[in-house]
């Protein structure tokens, strides 16, 4: 399967996402609906966005005690979504619970455990008391993730192919992180190209940022979409 490209939707409001989604349909499959647009506009807004044929990753990273995490899961598990994440540093015990839940609510719904953030390096892990670099760290938090049942995971493209390696051949790895080249990094810390990515191994990029604020969206879109074919 090649590389998938999801749209990350950090959008202020839905006046401002619907012309962009509608300026990108019939090139994408699949947008991200994060922190921004999930506190801003809730479940509708994630119905409309699927009624609209997009298939939805739910980036709400959950991170909390295990039951909490997991009856999170279950009210979510109502809403036509294909992907949703929560932190591996919640621990095996909080990923199991979630995946419990998923299990009964929702078999199809790949629940995604985020490893260490694309905004952090190694200077920033070791700022919150992490003695392991990026990589080293990925790896532990993934297996964690694969002990506790989790279909995939998000990291970044330069982990890829480590865990590529070394978890079973059907889990997704999404990585955000991806800028095309010349694009600017923001607060991304942990980059690679759309090519790169694609090489690596990545199942899925998510790119925001480079689109959206693109002056032809449409065009940042084919053309990100034309470096993962040719990778
Ligand atoms: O480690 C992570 C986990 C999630 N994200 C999310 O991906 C997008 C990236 O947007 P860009 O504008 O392309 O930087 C954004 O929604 C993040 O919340 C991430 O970047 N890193």
């Amino acid at each position: 399967m090649p590389t998938q490209l999801i749209l990350a939707l950090d959008v202020p409001d839905r006046e401002t996402a619907r012309p962009l989604l509608r300026q990108l349909d019939g090139s994408l499959s699949w947008v991200k609906i994060g922190l921004q647009m999930f506190t801003a506009h809730g479940p509708d807004w994630v119905r409309e966005v699927s009624d609209m044929g997009f298939k939805i990753f739910l980036d709400l990273k959950l991170h909390d005690i295990p039951n909490t995490v997991a009856k999170a899961v279950e009210s979510l598990s109502v809403l036509p979504i294909h992907m949703l994440t929560l932190h591996t540093l919640g621990g095996r015990d909080m990923m199991a619970a979630a995946v419990q839940a998923q299990q009964t609510t929702k078999p199809d719904l790949q629940l995604l455990g985020v490893t260490v953030l694309t905004s952090m390096d190694a200077a920033a892990l070791t700022a919150i008391g992490c003695g392991n670099d990026p990589a080293t760290q990925v790896s532990r938090l993934a297996q964690l993730g694969i002990d506790a049942g989790m279909s995939g995971f998000v990291c970044s493209p330069l982990e890829v192919g480590q865990l590529h390696a070394d978890l079973p051949t059907n889990t997704q790895l999404v990585t955000p992180g991806v800028r095309p080249v010349g694009a600017d990094k923001g607060d991304q810390s942990r980059v690679t190209t759309p090519a790169d990515a694609a090489r690596a191994g990545s199942t899925h990029i998510v790119v925001g940022r480079p689109i959206y604020k693109a002056p032809d969206p449409a065009a940042a879109a084919r053309s990100i979409l034309s470096e993962l074919s040719l990778a």
